[in-house]
């Protein structure tokens, strides 16, 4: 693979240019999309920007930065510093409403009805048949999984790593990186993604990858980094998961043609175990 393949949506529906790029984009796990003309990114991009600095509020009053997971409830969301170059501020789909401006709250909803159909396009090219999907996607089929809407910046101070090599733990992410810096990993071989102004990155995950893993055609998850930034670089991710909320787990499920689907996992134990995969290394020492 050169470059990532690139697809449009037509209306609702995912478009690639030929069925060769198809092929492409679901093996490899990675490919752009042309951004709809009518898909407004203005106000996120500007969130993107200013996230980190104290003085950016969000609509509830409180800076970005002193959102923390402790308002949250949950070790995973609200303002990160690790010990990569990246600085996040990471939050579920339960929590959007105050935090987020209204127009990213707007972008958030189209970006989850684009990862539904990339789901419904992934699963029946993988062949797996659609009365197994709301299960074995548990739920993002339907835009009824669960939803992280993150926004990154990386610290030129920080001389290292912009972020280490990770695979999303997800179905689907779809990433707005206008600066280069990202690359994925294709036959073992590091290749600069063209990132841009006018696409996004959609890129597949380990739940895509484990439920897909003995279907008639397996979806990969993309393995991914950002290379050392020297000036500041920001980016932002709707990640589409197993829905997983307090009370309710859906799980993570392997699909085969024989047996049809089996539970794997705890959504949550996807992420924990393949969290020294996606945070090796990243969260900030405690001397730091
Ligand atoms: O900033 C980027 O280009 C990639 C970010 C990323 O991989 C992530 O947030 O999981
Ligand atoms: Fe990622």
């Amino acid at each position: 693979m050169a470059e990532p393949v690139t697809a449009a949506m037509t209306g609702d529906a995912l478009r690639f240019r030929t069925p060769e790029d198809r092929d492409t984009a679901m093996r490899s796990g990675v490919f752009l999309l042309e951004i709809p003309s009518d898909l407004d990114v203005s106000e996120a991009d500007r969130l993107a920007a200013g996230f980190y600095d104290p003085g950016t509020l969000s609509p509830c009053g409180s800076s970005y930065r002193n959102l923390t997971s402790e308002r949250f409830d949950d070790q995973l969301i609200g303002f990160h510093e690790r010990s990569d170059q990246i600085e996040q501020f990471l939050l579920e789909s339960r929590f959007w409403v105050g935090i987020y401006p209204e127009a990213v709250l707007q972008l958030a909803e189209r970006l989850k009805t684009i990862s539904r159909q990339v789901v419904r396009e992934a699963l029946g090219y993988a062949g797996v048949p659609e009365d197994s999907w709301p299960v074995g996607s548990g739920g993002c089929s339907d835009g009824a999984g669960s939803y992280h809407l993150t926004f990154n910046h990386y610290r030129p101070g920080e001389r290292r790593t912009g972020l280490s090599s990770h695979k999303d733990d997800g179905f689907v992410t779809i990433l707005r990186a206008v600066e280069p810096g990202l690359e994925v990993n294709v036959d073992r071989h590091w290749e600069v993604v063209p990132t841009g102004p006018d696409v996004l990155v959609v890129n597949f995950g380990l739940a895509i990858e484990l439920l897909t893993r003995q279907a008639p055609r397996p979806i990969s998850a993309i393995l991914h980094r950002v290379v050392e930034q020297r000036i500041d670089r920001t980016s932002y991710a709707l990640f589409s998961s197993s829905f997983c909320a307090p009370g309710r787990d859906a799980g993570i499920y392997g699909y085969s043609p024989a047996t049809g689907l089996k539970q794997i996992c705890e959504s949550r134990q996807l992420i924990f175990e393949n969290d020294h995969e996606i945070y090796e290394g990243t969260e900030k020492p405690c001397d730091d």
